[in-house]
């Protein structure tokens, strides 16, 4: 509920430059939409960080998909481990144990793996064949999905505004979309972590924004401003964590930000359960989209020449593999 004509945010405790906003006027149209659009623009052009509330996501569908991958994070490892990276099903599943990826290597950094697992589909990406247990696990994948696609469109339409394009700008875009949901489980450290190993290292996301669904723990996000400080991203029940990612950011001209962010240790001495289990849903346009500077951005000129988005994940691919 917003208070006619006033800028729906409230900058939070835990972190200056991590607003949290309302976007409910901007979804039903009232008064109070403008101010939306404003806070979320001043948001991506200072950390590129904001929370959302009022946003429309279902509470059943979040909940059902967090507790049936939980259900499949307790199964034991050795079964885990049979549901593969994937034989070509589109939008098949696939898992990945703990210590598999290192995000930090996306930067050129050398870190061991990240103390985390994770469960990862998307409707149009290929993996592996869905388990038979726990059941409704899939169904569960499809339909929280379905809620970040109606929740992406309706940030889509606020960049747009905030940009001055047509509503529609970045629609076609999106009609074969490569986005990502992924599940992620960070266990207790019941061990301490390896000399340099972070539950997820530091790192941007490659797309154009994700949309996260957090739970607050000893051990979360923090996120780098422009200062180099590490802010704590705060956790409120029910709100999503935005983040405009790298591909967003070269079509902004890097007017819009992609932040770096990752996730700490809980600390050493934490007694209680430090298990953390997040949902990021990593929205990425179709591999023919063409990234280009958009008009409003150009002013002095574009820094970047037009890409696909297929050629541009596949240059930082090389990138990030050759620095390391
Ligand atoms: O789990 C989180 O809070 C964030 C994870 C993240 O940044 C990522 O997987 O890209
Ligand atoms: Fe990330």
């Amino acid at each position: 509920m917003s208070v006619s004509g006033a800028i729906p945010v409230s900058s939070g405790d835990a972190a200056p430059g991590i607003p949290v906003i309302d976007v409910g006027p901007f979804i039903r149209n009232e008064v109070g939409a403008a101010g939306v659009v404003k806070a979320i623009e001043a948001a991506c052009r200072d950390t590129g960080f904001f929370l959302v509330t009022g946003h429309g996501v279902s509470p059943q569908a979040t909940s059902r998909l967090y507790s049936l991958a939980r259900a499949f994070f307790d199964e034991p490892q050795e079964w885990k481990k049979t549901i593969g990276r994937g034989n070509g099903v589109i939008g098949g599943v696939s898992f990945s144990p703990i210590a598999e990826e290192a995000l930090a290597a996306t930067l050129g950094l050398k870190t061991p793996g990240d103390y985390k697992e994770s469960l990862n589909f998307g409707e149009n990406l290929p993996g592996d064949i869905w388990p038979n247990k726990p059941d409704g696990l899939e169904q569960a994948f499809r339909n929280y999905f379905k809620e970040m696609e109606v929740l992406s469109k309706h940030l889509r339409r606020i960049f747009c505004q905030a940009i001055g394009l047509d509503q529609d700008y970045f629609e076609p875009s999106f009609e074969n979309h490569l986005s990502a949901l992924r599940v992620i489980n960070y266990p207790e450290q019941s061990e301490a972590p390896l000399p340099g190993q972070l539950r997820a290292g530091v790192h941007t996301d490659y797309g154009f924004m994700t949309i996260l669904r957090s739970e607050a723990s000893p051990g979360g996000l923090q996120v780098r401003n422009r200062n180099g400080e590490w802010l704590d991203a705060p956790s409120i029940e029910g709100a999503y964590v935005i983040n405009i990612a790298d591909a967003f950011m070269r079509w902004t001209n890097d007017e819009w930000v992609s932040t770096p962010h990752r996730v700490a240790n809980p600390p050493t001495d934490f007694k209680g359960t430090a298990r953390r289990q997040s949902i990021p849903f990593f929205l990425n346009p179709s591999k023919d989209t063409v990234i280009e500077c958009l008009k409003p951005f150009i002013k002095g000129g574009a820094k970047y020449e037009p890409i696909t988005y297929g050629e541009y994940i596949d240059l930082k691919t090389k990138q990030a593999f050759s620095k390391g």
